[in-house]
């Protein structure tokens, strides 16, 4: 992909911002996180940008995901691509339980084809979210990356209403934190409808990422703020290496304990390894020099996750 010179506003940020200054706002050919993130305008053909949001909300299997118990302010789906054999790819994360896969619908397959074109990549994973309104958000964290292939990269399409990505350098990244209580560099990235925001894995290493929710009244909103009465639908496009057999029984690939198809091992359900995954994603939300080898490497066949844990 591309790579942007340093901004002015980026040098500021770096740099330390006042400690009231608002975190600045970046775009295309801005340098947005480490350097290895960007935005990317006008991703689908017009036509497709169109039509895309209608033909999702017909098409899309929605659910209500829960975490900790509650529902997450927002509704899910989960796509991705089914091999002959049947067997899948699955993203791991802290959730009770996340919605079942099912095959590419069509316009997500459409988008799906111009989104590795753009990125010049494979992607065979998408986590798809409707933001019904300014209320729904995405609370700040850092993607897991036990199942996503090493050295790729998170896409995130945007359709709709315009929304903010909110990164912030984590804690431990920052110079004099603690009893100085210096200010986390922060950065906001608008999300326009028909953009698409790519991740880089050293950003969501080192940066904490959001959509927080926004609650101003619609007379303070932009045209493309309202746009699509105020809703969101993003697309969250990976290339994950862990597989789950057709009947969920058995478990392969980069994050469990096989690593090939062949080395196929069953689904674990204990709890006291749901935990050691558990506290292995904390580690990745907290440590910007989190070290994917010790956590990650010797894999986890688990699969559910208990509520009270992260
Ligand atoms: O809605 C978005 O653009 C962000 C989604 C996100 O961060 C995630 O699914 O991990
Ligand atoms: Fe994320």
């Amino acid at each position: 992909m591309k790579s942007f010179s340093v901004s002015a506003r980026d040098r500021d940020c770096k740099q330390g911002l006042p400690r009231n200054a608002p975190p600045p706002s970046l775009g295309v050919g801005d340098r947005i996180g480490e350097g290895d993130s960007e935005l990317v305008l006008d991703i689908l053909p017009p036509e497709l940008a169109e039509s895309a949001f209608e033909n999702m909300r017909k098409e899309v299997a929605w659910n209500v995901m829960h975490h900790q118990g509650g529902e997450v302010p927002r509704l899910v789906a989960v796509e991705g691509e089914v091999a002959a054999d049947g067997s899948f790819p699955i993203y791991r994360h802290p959730a009770d339980k996340s919605p079942a896969l099912r095959p590419f619908s069509p316009t997500v397959s459409l988008i799906r084809e111009h989104v590795q074109k753009v990125l010049d990549d494979p992607v065979n994973h998408v986590l798809i979210q409707h933001y019904r309104s300014g209320a729904d958000y995405i609370s700040e964290h850092s993607d897991k990356t036990i199942d996503v292939v090493r050295g790729s990269k998170v896409v995130n399409v945007s359709l709709g209403a315009q929304r903010v990505m909110t990164l912030r350098l984590k804690r431990d990244g920052v110079q004099n934190a603690g009893e100085s209580g210096a200010p986390r560099p922060s950065q906001k990235i608008p999300l326009p409808h028909n953009s698409m925001f790519v991740l880089g894995l050293n950003t969501n290493m080192k940066w904490l990422h959001a959509i927080n929710h926004d609650k101003r009244p619609i007379h303070l909103k932009s045209p493309e703020e309202t746009f699509m009465n105020g809703e969101r639908i993003s697309l969250t496009f990976r290339h994950i290496g862990t597989f789950l057999s057709r009947d969920e029984s058995c478990i392969y690939g980069q994050g469990a304990t096989g690593k090939t198809c062949d080395a196929a091992r069953p689904v674990v359900h204990g709890t006291e390894e749901a935990a050691k995954l558990l506290q292995a994603f904390g580690k990745e939300n907290q440590q910007s020099d989190f070290d994917w080898e010790g956590a990650y490497g010797d894999g986890f066949d688990v699969l559910h996750f208990t509520p009270r844990d992260t």
